[in-house]
């Protein structure tokens, strides 16, 4: 038997933030059906905003894992990811096209959304680290997948034009792939210094504040 993991140990520590990260109102109202349809195409356009910034990051962890890891499936399983937000942009711009959102010229990122990408850019310098990067990248990771899966859950009330969305992350295929992170951060955080283990926990609730106000900001449009 493993036993529990310095993920599961700071996410009870910080048990309100990660539930408001995964359970948060914009969430809440595509699982219960009353979603404002302004406030998905709201996020639908910031999302693909991020989703391109999250490509070089995630590019940049490639790196790190290639340089530094003591396991060679680790860069397998971020490949995995990388190969999957290609699909992903792919889905971004058929969704777009569907909802009549406009993807090019005057689509600029909210300021939370500006914010996050610039948090996404200071993981990707050579001088990060990698134990606080797939720390973070797990948990941006996780927040989406705990999210969705509640829309997809028996009790939920999804509208059916948004189920495909919540298919896309709350699917048993991305949880299984959440988990593959989770194990990677934590055989790392197992071996971490002290000051690795403060700045990825710092990294974490990082992380989680900016997907709340990322929620936020597509659920007010602004
Ligand atoms: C703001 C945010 N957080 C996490 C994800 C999920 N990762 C890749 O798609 C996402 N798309 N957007």
């Amino acid at each position: 038997m493993e036993n529990e993991g310095v993920i599961d140990t700071w996410l009870r520590k910080h048990r309100l933030l990660y539930v408001g990260a995964t359970k948060h109102p914009f969430i809440l109202s595509i699982s219960d059906g009353t979603i404002d349809i302004s406030s998905f195409k709201t996020w639908l356009g910031q999302d693909y905003i991020f989703v391109r910034a999250f490509v070089p990051f995630v590019a940049s962890l490639i790196v790190k894992a290639w340089k530094e890891s003591d396991d060679r499936s680790d860069m397998e399983v971020i490949l995995g990811g990388m190969a999957a937000l290609n699909d992903e942009l792919e889905w971004f711009k058929k969704e777009a096209f569907k909802w009549g959102v406009q993807l090019s010229h005057p689509l600029l990122p909210h300021k939370p959304n500006q914010e996050y990408c610039r948090f996404l850019e200071s993981l990707m310098s050579v001088e990060a680290n990698y134990t606080v990067a797939i720390t973070a990248f797990w948990a941006i990771e996780a927040v989406y997948q705990e999210s969705f899966a509640l829309c997809l859950g028996d009790e939920s009330r999804t509208p059916p034009e948004l189920k495909e969305t919540c298919q896309r992350w709350g699917s048993e295929a991305f949880a299984k792939y959440c988990c593959s992170l989770k194990h990677i951060a934590n055989r790392r955080l197992k071996q971490a210094s002290d000051d690795e283990l403060k700045k990825a926990e710092v990294a974490l609730l990082t992380v989680l504040e900016h997907e709340v106000e990322f929620w936020n900001m597509s659920r007010s449009g602004s």
